[in-house]
Order: C-alpha cells, then structure tokens, then sequence
C-alpha cells in the first residue's frame, strides 16, 4: 500500500478498544491475547520498551509458560548508549522480562554498531526472516510508535531516527540529566510494525489521552503515526480511563 507522506482519512477497520481499570487489568488482558496467540500457533513476538508494557511482562513473567519455543524482536534502541548503561532497551529487556523469561531468540536493534545503516538492514533481515505474530507496543504523548516520530512514512523500514525535543523530554526522566537523553535511536519501522499479524497497543495515564484521541478517533496521518493502526485487520487498543478520557465515542 502506498501510504508515503500521504494523508488517508479513509478507515479501513475498526480497532478493538478495551478500557481497563488500571495498568495492572491492562497487562492482564494482554497476556490473555498473548497467551491465546501462543496456544494458536504464534512463534514471534514483538517486544517493546518504556514505562508501559511493565505489567504484562511481569504478567508473563509469573505466568508458567515457557518462551524458550519462542522469538522476540525488539522495536527500537537508542544510538550510542551501552547495552550495560541502565538506560539502553538492551539492559531494559534483560531486568525486565529476558532474564526471568528467557526466549529461544531475542533480537534488539544494534544501537551501537558502527554503521547504523547497515544494522538497519541487517534488522529487518532479521524481521524477515521471523514475521511477527503479535506485536507489543506502547505510545509516546506525540503519537509516536516504536521510534516512528511524526511525520515518518508509513511504509519506511529500520532506520535512523533523531528524536524530537517532545520525546527527548519525555524520555529525560529516566537520565541524570537532559543531556545525557540520547538524540538519536534505530526504530523498526511502520512498514514492519503493520506487518505484524496482530497488534496490541497499551497506554495509560492522563497524558497520553490526547495521543490516544487522535490515533482512534482522528484521521489516520503521518502526523500522528499511531493512527496508521485504523488500517490493520487485527488491532487491540488497552487503555485505562485516564487515556481514554478525550475520548468522545466510548
Ligand atoms: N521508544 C519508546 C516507545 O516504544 C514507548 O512507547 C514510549 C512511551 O514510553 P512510556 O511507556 O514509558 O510512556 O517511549 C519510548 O519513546
């Protein structure tokens, strides 16, 4: 589909939209479609970072399945940020889901290769050579999914981001100090996230209503790129009261 730079206000499907109590009912459910895809045959599963998907992974990790049949692929990692630095999404899936959990493959973007390009191909090689069955993601307060800022063509695959000062200051919570917050990162891309053939979007709290807003309720833009899921078959939006409170279809 040819969706480069354009605009579509066309909806094509309609997302499944589940508002839960809070994160912890929020996990919940997605390991329930987790653990229903996996019965059914998933092999792949994509894996994302960030304060969000915490609470099904410790879901998954108290849960007894066995991950060790299983792959995972990982979005996103900063550039230039040791995978031993508390902060890279390396270390962040090693203390919060690999190390109790581990999984027969898990692949992360090389954010410290020494050519970014070529790990970009290298990365969606890797992406496909294992399709993902169900793709985990969460969303930043622009609408961005993965690394995908605004206004990232729908169907571009990894490649180099540079952040925008929105997702720099979201992020520096994290970081000693707002220079230390990496300027640049390595995203899978639209093209690959909606290749998944299931997606599941979490999000929580007050300030990812108006993202959230716009990705089921506005028109689906490169502006905001979560919106881009109106058009997958197979999409579940998890979100609590707070993030769903600019909501004006609920
Ligand atoms: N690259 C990640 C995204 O994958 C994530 O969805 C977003 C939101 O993070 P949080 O879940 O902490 O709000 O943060 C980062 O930018």
């Amino acid at each position: 589909m040819a969706y480069i730079g354009l605009d579509q206000t066309r909806r094509t499907t309609i997302m499944d939209i589940k508002i839960v109590k809070d994160k912890v009912a929020g996990g919940q459910a997605a390991f329930a479609i987790i653990q229903q895809g996996i019965a059914t045959g998933a092999k792949v599963l994509g894996l994302a970072t960030g304060s969000t998907p915490i609470t099904l992974y410790q879901e998954m990790i108290k849960s007894d399945l066995d991950f060790r049949q299983l792959t995972s692929v990982n979005l996103d990692e900063y550039v230039g940020l040791p995978y031993d630095n508390p902060q890279s999404y390396h270390q962040f899936m090693q203390d919060n889901l690999f190390s109790k959990k581990p999984f027969k493959h898990s692949y992360v973007p090389e954010g410290m290769a020494a050519d970014i390009d070529q790990a970009a191909k290298d990365y969606d090689k890797i992406i496909e050579a294992n399709p993902i069955d169900i793709q985990i993601l969460g969303i930043g307060r622009n609408g961005h999914i993965g690394f995908n800022e605004p206004g990232t063509p729908f169907d571009e695959l990894t490649h180099e981001v540079r952040l925008t000062e929105s997702t720099i200051e979201a992020n520096k919570r994290f970081f000693a100090d707002e220079k230390d917050v990496p300027r640049k990162a390595i995203s899978m891309g639209i093209g690959s996230i909606m290749k998944s053939k299931q997606i599941i979007l979490m999000a929580y709290g007050s300030d990812k209503a108006d993202a959230i807003q716009a990705t089921i309720e506005g028109p689906v833009t490169t502006h905001v790129p979560a919106s881009v899921l109106q058009n997958h078959a197979n999409a579940t939006i998890i979100i609590d009261e707070a993030a769903a409170s600019k909501l004006t279809n609920k």
